[in-house]
């Protein structure tokens, strides 16, 4: 009998490199199902306590009778689903985080689930290098100038001057998979790069690990990167904007929740930063009339900063790597629930 793999993807080509990529990775006799599922809302910031009802949960417990492994990009596991299926043993997130799944009851039902770290810390980091770009030389705003017949070299030569990187400090908080990307490549540049993450212990001697007290007073540049947690939550404020110093720069191509937007734009406005780039925002889409859509000197993006070519093909080999882990009963190279009970249930 042969193993049933659903991929459940919110496209069809994820869904094909989902399969293709476990196809390379193992010769085991598998039989695969493809089911495009809508991008149900995104519970963006919560990691594995996703549990409320969702359009998708039947069409996914329909999907799932007899199958096994399931990969996919944001379909719900939750306690309902894993009640009600229970040939599964794997279930693949192919996101940074399994913000779709619940933990917990996945648990306590012997379902492995695996994520796909790091999948998009080049194309994001990569971004974020564009956004302080960007920011600093005013990019956005004298391209906009220029398709309305506007040239004002004097005034963006002396009036409207940013900081070159090189020689900058850049203030990271959160070194993780993209985090550490950035320093690598401000560090490339020429900056000083200083980071706060309570939890990194290895700074791969590009950058300096300081109180964030000392980061906020330091930062001409800062730039995050954390997860959302509870801790991470609102943890750039009023308070923290005015301790950078005048005429800093701040970029977020992390999460919304990090940073309160009102007084990101009250700092512009009142000139205490210089610019500012984000790419993800409290309320996605940004709702019409918005201040981050007219405040001067704001760059914005549409949260695409971990959108590239190869992005979905990486997400693709992390997972199929772990499938073939599990085929083989072998620990899991990326678990979010590595005290699962019972991974191998064939
Ligand atoms: N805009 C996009 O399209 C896009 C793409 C990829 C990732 N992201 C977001 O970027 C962020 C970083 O992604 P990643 O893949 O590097 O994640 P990651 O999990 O590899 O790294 C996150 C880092 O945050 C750190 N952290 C946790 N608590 C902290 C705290 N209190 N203070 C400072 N740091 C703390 C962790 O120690 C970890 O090193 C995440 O929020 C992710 O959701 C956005
Ligand atoms: O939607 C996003 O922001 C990116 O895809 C990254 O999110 P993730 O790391 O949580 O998957």
């Amino acid at each position: 009998m042969p193993t049933r793999v659903l991929a459940a993807g919110d496209h069809f080509v994820l869904n094909r490199l989902l399969v293709e990529a476990v196809r390379a990775e193992t010769s085991a006799d598998l039989e695969f199902t493809e089911l495009t599922l809508p991008w149900p809302v995104e519970p963006f910031g919560r990691v594995g306590e996703v549990d409320e009802a969702s359009g998708t949960e039947e069409q996914m417990i329909e999907a799932l009778r007899g199958v096994r492994i399931c990969l996919t990009q944001m379909a719900p596991l939750t306690r309902r689903v894993l009640e009600a299926c229970p040939d599964l043993a794997f279930f693949g997130v192919s996101r940074g985080g399994p913000v779709n799944a619940n933990l917990e009851a996945a648990t306590e039902h012997g379902v492995a689930v695996a994520f796909a770290p790091g999948r998009n810390a080049a194309a994001t980091a990569e971004h974020t290098l564009g956004m302080i770009m960007a920011a600093v030389r005013r990019i956005p705003q004298t391209h906009s100038d220029l398709h309305t017949g506007v040239w004002r070299g004097d005034y963006y030569r002396y009036e409207q001057v940013g900081p070159e990187i090189e020689g900058s400090t850049v203030g990271l908080v959160g070194y993780g998979a993209v985090g550490r990307r950035v320093a690598r490549m401000l560090n490339a540049l020429g900056a000083r790069v200083l980071v706060h993450d309570p939890y990194a212990a290895d700074l791969d001697g590009v950058a300096e690990q300081v109180p964030f007290a000392d980061l906020l007073s330091r930062a001409q540049i800062l730039s995050l990167h954390a997860r959302v947690t509870p801790e991470t939550t609102g943890m750039i404020g009023k308070a923290e904007l005015a301790a950078l110093p005048a005429g800093a720069v701040v970029v977020n191509c992390a999460r919304g929740a990090l940073l309160d937007h009102d007084a990101l734009c009250d700092a512009l406005d009142s000139g205490h930063l210089y610019a500012a780039a984000c790419d993800v925002f409290p309320e996605e889409p940004i709702p019409a009339g918005s201040r981050l859509l007219t405040t001067p000197n704001l760059t914005v993006t549409p949260h695409l900063a971990g959108a590239s070519k190869q992005t979905a093909m990486n997400a693709a080999h992390i997972l199929a790597g772990d499938v073939a882990r599990h085929l083989r009963g072998e620990p899991l190279a990326h678990c979010a629930n590595p005290e699962v009970l019972k991974q191998d249930r064939r």
